[in-house]
């Protein structure tokens, strides 16, 4: 989120969380600022998380006091995610190899692991999609669902994959930073949809192979 138009719509969609990027390298970053009014627009019980990639933990501590939950979404370990007076998550890109298992019980302090694409050297936000059918089974942690998610693919992201949340950037933007009020609620349809298709066991989700 950079405009306070877009908080705005994103709660009216009914949004469980919205985010702001304070990594800089970001074409969506905001300053410590602007992270002060756009939270400041934020209902209660509409959760504020930030967005950092391997960042100063002095400049993280002074966020800190606008956020609710903190995404790292670098290479930080799991104890500098836990050195915040905060709950986490942990942002893990799917290159290969990954073993998602050993990481959700290394991440053990995360609220939820969020699995992004992969892109050698671009730490996230790429807008590319990943094979959901990587994610195991049984993961000690909760699944947040991103990369490359849109209105059009989220209803079936949801139905197969079934993650506790799923999280969104480019696919409800205009241009880079400047969300489309339009696909916000076209998105959040799409994620109502895909849960009632899981609900009713797949039966109508093209993704989903035959028994
Ligand atoms: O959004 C960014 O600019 C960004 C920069 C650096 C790290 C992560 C970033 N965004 C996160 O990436 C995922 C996937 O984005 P997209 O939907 O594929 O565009 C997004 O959910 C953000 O959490």
């Amino acid at each position: 989120m950079t405009r306070e138009q877009d908080v705005d719509a994103a709660v009216a969609a009914g949004a469980d969380a919205l985010g702001f990027v304070l990594w800089p390298g970001s074409k969506r970053a905001i300053d410590e600022a602007r992270l002060a009014e756009l939270t400041a627009r934020v209902p209660a019980f509409v959760t504020r998380v930030g967005l950092f990639v391997d960042q100063d933990p002095g400049l993280i501590h002074r966020c800190a006091a606008h956020l609710d939950l903190l995404q790292f979404h670098g290479d930080e370990s799991p104890e500098a995610c836990a050195a915040f007076a905060r709950p986490w998550i942990k942002a893990l890109r799917m290159r290969d190899g990954l073993d998602l298992h050993a990481l959700a019980a290394a991440h053990d302090g995360a609220r939820a692991l969020l699995l992004d694409a992969y892109r050698p050297g671009v730490p996230g936000g790429t807008g590319a999609t990943f094979d959901w059918s990587r994610i195991p089974a049984g993961l000690a942690k909760p699944v947040i669902l991103a990369g490359g998610l849109t209105p059009d693919n989220v209803a079936e992201a949801v139905a197969r994959v079934q993650p506790f949340a799923v999280d969104v950037s480019g696919g409800v933007e205009a241009a880079p930073g400047v969300k489309d009020a339009g696909r916000i609620a076209a998105f959040l349809q799409a994620v109502r949809r895909g849960d009632a298709l899981r609900a009713a066991g797949n039966a109508q989700c093209p993704g989903t192979p035959d028994p």
